[in-house]
């Protein structure tokens, strides 16, 4: 719901919101196009920014609050965050509600885990294909993809493990860097207002449930494809199984290092020897559990 009148103004720069001289904002929703947006009230010099923001975000209001501002100048509220410091989060006018109801949906993560060669980015393209027939907006988040692009500087290897652990030294309860990063995209994409579909190993039992609370109100939705190794070993459609077994790839998943299995997951995809459902079943299985639980309508 939007809360205040909004109209285009030129943005005044960084420096003047911060000094809340202009009384301009530019919020980060502004889009790619660059739209320039002012708070009416703001332009009159009356907009009060606490005021503004969400009561989540005020009930987190840092105690960092300075009193030693330049005379004349607003004080804005800063906090810390991991090693960032005097940052200060942006409200934007139009929030998760606005944009669901915009697209006739909620917003949710549904989080496909399982072995390489389970049917991962198979099951991620039928589903968001049968969504999007649907008139659902979805957006797949490929854990292969994402290692082409974003996260191509991590490896498998043990000394990129090591750097993961050092670079996420300051998060808790992540073993993988790459998984919890890709648990940030998908909260983004979740907020705004789209199902967003992961396709990630994510091995280890720590990390997924982590990603899970990343996420209000059932929004993560975990789906297990539990296809026995010997199917994705005799799938092998990349052919790593056979080099991770001939002991060419290191700390392969399900060869040398362990997939811990979902105890706790919303969906589990059964799959025997000589029987998968097929992929659109498998869609089919994950859109009657969204149909269900209200996520495809709003
Ligand atoms: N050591 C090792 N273990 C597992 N997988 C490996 C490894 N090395 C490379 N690959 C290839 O990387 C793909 C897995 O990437 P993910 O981002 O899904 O992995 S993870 O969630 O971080 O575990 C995975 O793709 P999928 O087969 O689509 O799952 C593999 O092709
Ligand atoms: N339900 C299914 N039944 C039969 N084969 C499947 C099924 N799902 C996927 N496959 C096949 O298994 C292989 C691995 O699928 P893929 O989606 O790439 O797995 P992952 O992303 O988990 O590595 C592909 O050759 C794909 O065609």
């Amino acid at each position: 719901m939007l809360t205040r009148p909004l109209r285009p103004l030129p943005y005044s720069g960084r420096r003047a919101q911060a000094a809340g001289l202009a009384g301009v904002v530019r919020p980060p929703c502004a889009g790619a196009a660059g739209v320039k947006l002012v708070v009416a009230a703001a332009a009159a010099g009356s907009w009060d920014r606490k005021a503004g923001r969400s009561e989540a975000v005020q009930a987190a209001a840092p105690a960092d609050e300075k009193d030693d501002a330049l005379p004349g100048i607003n004080k804005l509220m800063t906090s810390t965050v991991g090693k960032s410091t005097n940052i200060r989060w942006h409200d934007c006018p139009v929030n998760q509600l606005d944009r669901q109801k915009l697209l006739n949906q909620k917003g949710c993560v549904v989080w496909i885990t399982g072995l390489s060669g389970s049917g991962k980015s198979t099951l991620a393209s039928a589903l968001s294909r049968e969504l999007h027939s649907r008139g659902n907006l979805t957006y797949v988040l490929d854990g292969d993809n994402l290692r082409h692009g974003l996260n191509k500087d991590l490896s498998f290897k043990a000394e990129d493990r090591a750097e993961n652990i050092r670079r996420v030294f300051s998060v808790k309860n992540y073993n993988n860097v790459h998984v919890w990063f890709v648990g940030e995209v998908a909260k983004l994409f979740a907020d705004a207002g789209l199902i967003c579909i992961t396709s990630l190993i994510s091995p280890y039992k720590s990390d997924r449930s982590a990603c899970r609370k990343l996420l209000p109100n059932s929004s993560f939705i975990e789906v297990f494809l539990n296809v026995p190794l010997e199917v994705c070993e005799e799938r092998d459609p990349k052919g790593l199984y056979k080099l991770a077994r001939a002991g060419k790839i290191k700390g392969f998943t399900g060869i040398d290092d362990p997939y811990e299995t979902p105890s706790d997951c919303e969906i589990v995809i059964q799959c025997k020897v000589g029987g998968c459902p097929s992929p659109k079943s498998m869609a089919d299985q994950v859109v009657s559990y969204l149909e269900a639980n209200g996520f495809l309508q709003n």
